[in-house]
């Protein structure tokens, strides 16, 4: 699981769009800035993973504040007898002062100081945004979804293509938005014996990371590892229970009180990757099979986008052998 491993130094690129913060009143080193004369200040996000030690908060505080960056939010998680540090902080910088080069070599050389094991810098109006492939078989509410939340502006991602094992029809609602978007959708019909992972791989090549949006069929261990890169699942269950194919009948025979959604990463082992985000509704005995499916349908939908936002977001860190840390 390749989550967020990567030491990203993006190029810098022309601030691509007007996502200013103007600092109408905002304050560092102690000027009082009137929008007026205030500069420009863009919001920066950094993740920061090592062993722990004394003097980690200070030296990334002090790298943000050094080049006139103001510190808007800061977690940070030092678990129980387990040597290592996690944090996330949010700022506003002047780009003019802190070059978008320069803020990558600025924590780099902090996570050089620290053998950190993650130092991920993001600053979203400057950075490419993240392309997504979305893999999905015959049900397209997962899809749907996340193509009105990506339409509304709520999944800063690219998606650069829409994979699928069923074949839809050119005049329905997903195809028509596809198509009017200039999203291509790839039909790679699948069987038992041929599951096609090797045109899905040259498919998704150039994508940052895969989401499966009810994707029914099981990715091999070469497939992962040829990808190299995260892939984000939504299982219409609460996992640990009910892994496998029709968790919501799984639940309803089981009688339980509680159903829900779980989106993790995926791993050669069936839907047993860390969990990113789990959301729950109660059901009683007067809900059915029907009402079972509809109420799983309507809590992966939510899930899977609350995922991939955090996702996105940074918030979302690889926690010991098999959990994660979501700030
Ligand atoms: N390597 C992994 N691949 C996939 C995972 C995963 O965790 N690791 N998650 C699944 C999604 N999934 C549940 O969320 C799931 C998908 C498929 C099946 C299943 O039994 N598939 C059958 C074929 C079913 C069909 O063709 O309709 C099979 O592959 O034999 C169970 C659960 C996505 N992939």
């Amino acid at each position: 699981m390749m989550m967020m491993r990567r030491i990203i130094s993006e190029r810098a690129t022309c601030v691509s769009k007007n996502f200013i913060l103007r600092s109408s009143a905002s304050r560092f080193h102690g000027e009082s800035l009137d929008s007026s004369v205030s500069p420009v200040l863009i919001p920066g996000v950094h993740v920061f993973h090592c062993q722990d030690a004394v003097g980690i908060v200070a030296k990334l505080s002090d790298c943000i504040a050094a080049k006139g960056g103001n510190i808007l939010g800061y977690d940070v998680f030092v678990p129980e007898n387990n040597n290592v540090f996690y944090s996330r902080s949010e700022f506003i910088f002047d780009p003019v002062k802190w070059p978008r080069e320069q803020m990558s070599e600025d924590f780099q050389a902090i996570a050089q100081r620290f053998g950190a094991m993650n130092s991920v810098v993001r600053v979203p109006s400057i950075d490419p945004k993240y392309k997504i492939a979305l893999l999905l078989s015959k049900q397209d509410h997962c899809l749907v979804e996340m193509l009105h939340r990506w339409q509304d502006g709520k999944l800063p991602v690219d998606i650069t293509c829409v994979i699928s094992n069923h074949e839809r029809a050119s005049n329905t609602h997903v195809m028509r938005f596809l198509e009017r978007h200039g999203i291509p959708y790839h039909y790679v019909a699948t069987t038992k014996d041929n599951k096609r992972e090797d045109e899905i791989l040259d498919l998704v090549k150039d994508t940052d990371f895969l989401v499966l949006a009810r994707y029914m069929q099981i990715l091999s261990g070469k497939f992962l590892k040829g990808y190299g890169k995260d892939v984000i699942n939504i299982h219409h269950g609460l996992l640990p229970s009910f892994k496998g194919g029709y968790p919501a009948k799984q639940a309803f025979d089981a009688g339980v009180k509680l159903i829900g959604a779980t989106s993790h990463f995926v791993t050669e082992e069936l839907d047993a990757g860390p969990i990113i985000e789990q959301m729950v509704e109660s059901v009683s005995h007067r809900d059915n099979l029907r009402s079972f499916v509809q109420k799983s349908e309507d809590l992966e939908k939510k899930c899977l986008t609350k995922a991939i936002k955090s996702y996105c977001e940074l918030r979302v860190l690889p926690y010991g052998a098999n959990k994660t840390v979501v700030f």
